[in-house]
């Protein structure tokens, strides 16, 4: 288009944002309904942020986002990404596992232009329904010439979060994404976009991750410690043929000794075990309580542990050396 705006796409991939129920106050509804045409057409002034086209990828409830999805979504990134035509992306998606989605972009997309993911709390059909908005403001960040450089983005309620950083934390008010630890990348009000900083962390075209040799990954399971908690689903999965598995321990990633011992042999039978938290907030600290070095498991860092898993996933189809692995944890 021969204007000066930027050229943005959005990709729609479900979720509430995209979700209708009957009544515009109840909390009933299904994602994942409207088409990708209507959810631009709901927003008013839109078109003057960017010169947009939008497609359509999947139209899920995020709960049932898959590997499968992710892969047909950053392999049109890519595609798109790597024209001159193209300025930035914006996708649409489910709240419950954004942050999955958007932290797997963040490894694995090769470009600097941005690529903003957005969702909402409240279905489209909703009375105060802030889909409209977040929408908006993902537009804008997209079209934006400072969002280059910071990897995949998450937009919503005014708030800019980096991929790595942010997290869920409410089931259903609309200031639910939150990044307890490292921070909010920026502001965008109305539009108006203000950044903090930029992202930590390896990504994007600095990343060893590519989608071109990806056609699956190998299993990672997680499993959830808690007081007296059972290691019968740490056999389990070695039983499933996991390659991995992620605990999500008490405090400092730990776990009581039956689980402790569970880990070893997984360990001891080729499976890279890596040790996140259920806590919200703050490091996993090697060595702690828990001797790594000897056992040879993996330190999540601050990343969470559905994170951990994605990475976990990548790394795994890479190598399955934990030196290595943890180095990725440390540095991505
Ligand atoms: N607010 C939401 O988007 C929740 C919905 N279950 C989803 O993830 O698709």
């Amino acid at each position: 288009q021969k204007n000066d705006l930027s050229n943005v796409v959005i990709l729609a991939t479900g979720g509430t944002i995209a979700g209708v129920g009957e009544t515009g106050a109840q909390a009933g509804y299904t994602s994942g309904q409207v088409g990708i045409e209507t959810m631009i057409n709901s927003v008013p002034g839109i078109e003057k942020l960017a010169n947009l086209t939008g497609k359509q990828i999947s139209n899920v409830g995020s709960q049932d986002m898959s590997i499968k999805i992710w892969l047909k979504i950053a392999n049109r990134i890519n595609e798109l990404l790597a024209s001159e035509d193209v300025d930035g992306i914006v996708i649409t998606h489910g709240t419950d596992t954004l942050e999955e989605t958007a932290f797997f972009l963040n490894l694995i997309v090769k470009s600097d232009k941005p690529v903003v993911t957005t969702g909402s709390m409240r279905p489209s059909t909703a009375v105060s329904a802030e889909g409209p908005l977040n929408l908006y403001n993902a537009v804008a960040v997209a079209a934006h010439p400072d969002s280059k450089g910071r990897g995949t983005m998450v937009v919503l309620n005014d708030q800019i979060h980096a991929a790595r950083a942010v997290t869920k934390t409410n089931t259903n008010a609309v200031q639910a994404f939150v990044s307890p630890f490292r921070g909010l990348l920026g502001s965008v009000i109305y539009g108006q976009i203000e950044f903090y900083r930029k992202p930590f962390g390896v990504h994007s075209t600095e990343s060893i991750f590519s989608v071109d040799d990806i056609s699956s990954l190998p299993r990672v399971d997680i499993i959830y410690a808690a007081a007296d908690s059972s290691a019968d689903l740490i056999d389990l999965s070695i039983k499933a043929g996991v390659k991995g598995i992620v605990i999500a321990g008490v405090g400092n990633g730990n776990m009581n000794t039956a689980m402790l011992e569970a880990c070893k042999k997984a360990v001891n039978q080729g499976i890279v075990v890596v040790r996140s938290t259920r806590l919200p907030s703050g490091y996993v600290i090697r060595n702690a309580e828990v001797n790594d070095d000897e056992i040879g498991t993996i330190a999540s860092d601050d990343l969470n542990t559905a994170k951990s898993r994605v990475l976990l996933m990548l790394c795994l189809h890479e190598t399955k050396n934990a030196k290595d692995i943890q180095e990725i944890f440390y540095n991505y």
